[in-house]
């Protein structure tokens, strides 16, 4: 099975409601969504969303990246060789991260169906359902705190909630979100850089006075300050998980040696892939620490892949891969079904996606 030829389209999907982050503001997925097409007529699927503000990306560079770079170190390759074209995918050129982890996934996809199984069997296994949790953007206390009900009634056990704008603010926002949701949910926040190191032991120990019980605080500080990481880690008692700090598996062997984190949270889109992914899946289990797959504002196709990746390897404990409940539509058929907070891997060949509606696909 060889590669002919590569097509992208553009994918754009409205939200539910404004997605809130201490970074930025969306009201729409508008991703690059890419298909590989084989000489045996099969197509593998991914797909890269242009997050800016994390990643670097845009819709024009990871569309760049591909025509200029990507598409012609692949062109003709065998899908059966994933390690020289792994290699060759990441060697093609440097960084663009989003860019690598769509033609990465696809190229996945595609070796899934060489070998006629669904591709979570082949990287592992070890297991076929996952449990998500659902993120509440950062808004007024009181918005937070209806959105957070509303969750909860849809029957969400798990509750990721954004915070990082003002400390004062954010422990007024968790006190009347956990009183409301009660103790029996699980409540875990996301800082998205926008806390001092300072302020992020401050507010994290308040949180520990109160009694708020937060399973996890991720990224609490710059995704460059390691050290103010590391102190956050090392002042208080709630485990800390490194988001926005680790892109790639050498990040992650860096932070693991330096002990500055508790958690990793991987995401195709920093990693490259799910072939970085992996490097960075064995480095926390020999370093003994867990790890989460979440995701950026990505439709089913990306998800579905990064769900596959969860659930194949044990070291993966935690899940953020809502995104696609976030969205207004599915355009997507196949792929993973969303059973309230669970997700069910299909058992389909490769990522088990079928039809994508309203895309026109274009050669790059
Ligand atoms: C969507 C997911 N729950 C999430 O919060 N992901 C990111 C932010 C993604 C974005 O800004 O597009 C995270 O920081 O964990
Ligand atoms: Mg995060």
């Amino acid at each position: 099975m060889k590669i002919k030829d590569i097509q992208f389209g553009i994918m754009e999907i409205p939200l539910k409601k404004p997605f809130k982050t201490a970074l930025r503001t969306a009201n729409v997925l508008s991703n690059v969504v890419v298909m590989i097409e084989t000489d045996t007529g099969n197509q593998g699927y991914g797909e890269a969303p242009p997050t800016g503000v994390i990643t670097g990306d845009t819709q024009g560079s990871i569309i760049g990246a591909i025509r200029e770079h990507i598409k012609k170190s692949l062109i003709d390759r065998d899908i059966a060789d994933i390690e020289n074209n792994m290699v060759l995918l990441n060697h093609s050129i440097l960084g663009n991260t989003s860019a690598k982890a769509a033609l990465d996934m696809a190229l996945y996809d595609l070796y899934a169906q060489v070998y006629q199984a669904p591709l979570y069997q082949i990287l592992g296994g070890c297991r076929s359902e996952l449990i998500t949790d659902k993120t509440i953007s950062v808004n007024e206390p009181e918005e937070m705190v209806k959105d957070s009900l509303e969750t909860v009634q849809e029957g969400y056990r798990t509750l990721k909630v954004k915070v990082g704008k003002n400390i004062k603010l954010d422990l007024n926002r968790l006190d009347k979100i956990r009183k409301t949701v009660g103790d029996n949910i699980k409540l875990r926040l996301d800082a998205n850089q926008g806390w001092s190191v300072k302020e992020a032991i401050a507010a994290i120990k308040k949180m520990e006075e109160r009694g708020f019980n937060i399973e996890f605080v991720e990224q609490p500080v710059k995704a460059g300050d390691i050290e103010g990481l590391k102190k956050v880690t090392d002042s208080v008692t709630t485990p800390i998980m490194a988001d926005e700090s680790v892109f790639s598996p050498e990040e992650a062997l860096h932070l693991l040696q330096n002990r500055a984190t508790d958690m990793i949270n991987i995401k195709l889109m920093k990693a490259g892939g799910i072939h970085n992914a992996l490097k960075i899946c064995a480095i926390a289990e020999t370093s003994g620490v867990e790890c989460m797959v979440g995701c950026m504002l990505e439709s089913k196709i990306a998800v579905t892949a990064a769900a596959h990746l969860a659930a194949a390897k044990k070291v993966v404990t935690k899940v953020d891969l809502d995104s696609p409940l976030l969205c207004a539509e599915d355009p997507i058929s196949g792929g993973i079904i969303y059973e309230k907070d669970k997700i069910i891997l299909p058992e389909a060949i490769g990522l088990g996606l079928g039809k994508i509606k309203g895309i026109g696909w274009k050669s790059f």
